[in-house]
């Protein structure tokens, strides 16, 4: 096709097919701001319809476009699935008068409504049984179609790459860290089973870091992303994220805690992986989850177990999970459209909900008042039965902060002033963050968070074990990437952007990002 066939945009500039001009768009808010791209929800001139805008960030514009948005656009472009994040088209932006300067980059994708770690934190939603089954089910609807269908791996699982719809669909989003897999795809009956190959180990945002990762295992599998359902599955309960290290060193020994301390038959081979000196003097622990998911069901329980477990080997896949008994016992999963509308969530929204009054009491029949203009249930479908809303799963605030009163996995009505202190940081940053970078996140986790941060706040468990190595007793990780080895450069490809040290590109020397392929 030439350009000179192209039909042309109101400028004379070429129109390419699936590409539209910003112009196009009428911004509306900012829903979220993560290190490779802003996102603006938006409408469309053309048929009204409401979109996000995510737009590329060009952090080294002479480096060209980022490994990172090329995979994720090239992989949205190529998978299609009710559970994954539809990519609609691109939209340039054009700066007039500013000379060669290159044009910006945004993906447009549907508007959702809601991420998970915003609806989570939204006072007034308040989660059932049936709505947890229903949200689970989709995400791992979702993994099966990636994992089993089209052989690649997510990378970046958690509640804030989840997002969830008015109409009850979830979908799996951010594809920035996900790259094909090279392995046979998992099999009904054989967990996640080997890799054969190395991939690099900078990927995961630590609280959903699962353990063969934190010990260094470089074949992993597509048990990595289920260890993060597990986390996802435990946060929905608990209403904060379930593991939150501080570090590495403690992201492994909070997982010990919970699931119990690797043995050569829970973990085959774990005493050969390259973590294995700086974990081996923990001491032995049976592992707490029954007792932290007392108030939930045997089912329930099982189905995390599985889901969290060590030997990542036998740690159940997207397609047996999707068979558990979880999803066959009642109460059974909620129909997507019976799940009520909920006040728009995103992780942007955190700080508003800080603000917020104490949430009104629940309304008849589950659920929770929406506080939005409309005021009230904006509900088409039937309100879930209030029976059924489970322990533990009830919302507003952090549990277990200083003071906090009544059942420690409960999410209870704290006022605003005691919930603001009990927000759950960020994952910290690397070293080099610590020192001094100045963050341009405004969402409310942002990194001016880390002055607040208490170390020892992180849901029990220190430190402990030696320092060096892959993991330190530190506040920070010693777990640097090696950038020496040119094939596992992660520095451009953003395996680092968050995950062990949150590393900001913008810092990073230009001659190690322009030799990078990204994570592999
Ligand atoms: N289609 C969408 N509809 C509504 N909100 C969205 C949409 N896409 C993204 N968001 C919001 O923007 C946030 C960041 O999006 P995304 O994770 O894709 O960007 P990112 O730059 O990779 O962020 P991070 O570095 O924090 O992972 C999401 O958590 C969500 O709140």
């Amino acid at each position: 096709m030439s350009l000179s066939s192209l039909e042309k945009d109101d400028n004379g500039q070429p129109r390419f097919p699936g590409c539209s001009n910003i112009r196009d768009f009428e911004f509306i808010s900012k829903l979220g701001e993560g290190t490779f791209g802003e996102v603006y929800k938006a409408r469309s001139k053309k048929n009204n319809a409401t979109v996000a805008l995510k737009k590329i960030l060009m952090h080294h514009e002479k480096e060209g476009f980022p490994i990172t948005a090329i995979r994720e656009i090239k992989l949205l472009k190529m998978l299609s699935h009710p559970n994954i994040l539809h990519l609609k088209e691109m939209a340039v932006e054009r700066s007039k008068g500013e000379g060669r300067k290159k044009p910006s980059l945004y993906m447009v994708t549907p508007y959702m409504e809601h991420d998970l770690s915003g609806l989570l934190e939204n006072p007034t939603v308040q989660f059932t049984e049936p709505q947890i089954k229903c949200y689970l089910m989709q995400l791992i609807e979702g993994l099966r179609y990636i994992h089993a269908q089209n052989g690649i791996l997510h990378r970046d699982m958690k509640a804030a790459n989840l997002l969830i719809s008015n109409g009850g669909i979830l979908q799996i989003a951010d594809f920035g860290l996900a790259r094909p897999y090279d392995e046979p795809p998992p099999l009904p009956g054989k967990g996640g089973g080997e890799a054969k190959r190395e991939y690099t180990g900078l990927v995961v945002t630590r609280w959903y870091r699962p353990p063969e990762l934190l010990l260094g295992l470089r074949k992993y599998t597509t048990a990595v992303d289920m260890w993060g359902v597990g986390c996802v599955f435990g946060e929905m309960f608990k209403g904060k994220p379930l593991l939150i290290g501080n570090s590495d060193l403690n992201q492994a020994h909070l997982i010990f805690s919970l699931v119990g301390t690797p043995t050569e038959e829970n973990m085959p081979g774990w005493s050969s992986l390259p973590g294995f000196e700086n974990v081996k003097s923990f001491g032995f622990k049976r592992g707490n989850l029954h007792d932290e998911f007392k108030e939930q069901s045997p089912t329930a329980v099982s189905l995390l177990q599985e889901l969290l477990k060590l030997d990542w080997r036998k740690r159940i896949n997207a397609i047996d999970a999707l068979k558990h008994p979880y999803f066959t016992t009642k109460p059974l999963p909620a129909r997507p459209g019976e799940i009520p509308h909920f006040q728009d969530s995103h992780e942007l929204d955190r700080k508003k909900f800080r603000n917020q009054q104490a949430p009104m009491p629940p309304v008849p029949g589950g659920g929770a008042a929406d506080n939005t203009s409309n005021g009230g249930w904006a509900s088409s479908g039937p309100r879930p039965d209030s029976r059924s809303r489970i322990p533990g799963a009830a919302r507003g605030g952090r549990p277990n902060a200083p003071g906090m009163p009544g059942n420690p996995h409960r999410r209870g009505p704290f006022p605003p002033s005691q919930r603001d202190s009990g927000l759950p940081p960020r994952p910290p940053m690397s070293h080099s963050q610590w020192d001094g970078a100045q963050s341009s996140r405004t969402d409310g986790r942002d990194d001016t968070r880390r002055d607040r941060f208490n170390p020892n706040r992180g849901g029990g468990g220190g430190g402990g074990g030696g320092g060096g190595g892959r993991f330190s007793n530190h506040n920070v990780d010693s777990y640097v990437p090696n950038y020496g080895n040119s094939s596992e450069n992660p520095s451009s490809g953003g395996a680092d952007r968050r995950g062990s040290g949150r590393r900001d590109y913008r810092r990073e020397p230009a001659r190690r990002r322009s030799r990078s392929p990204g994570p592999r």
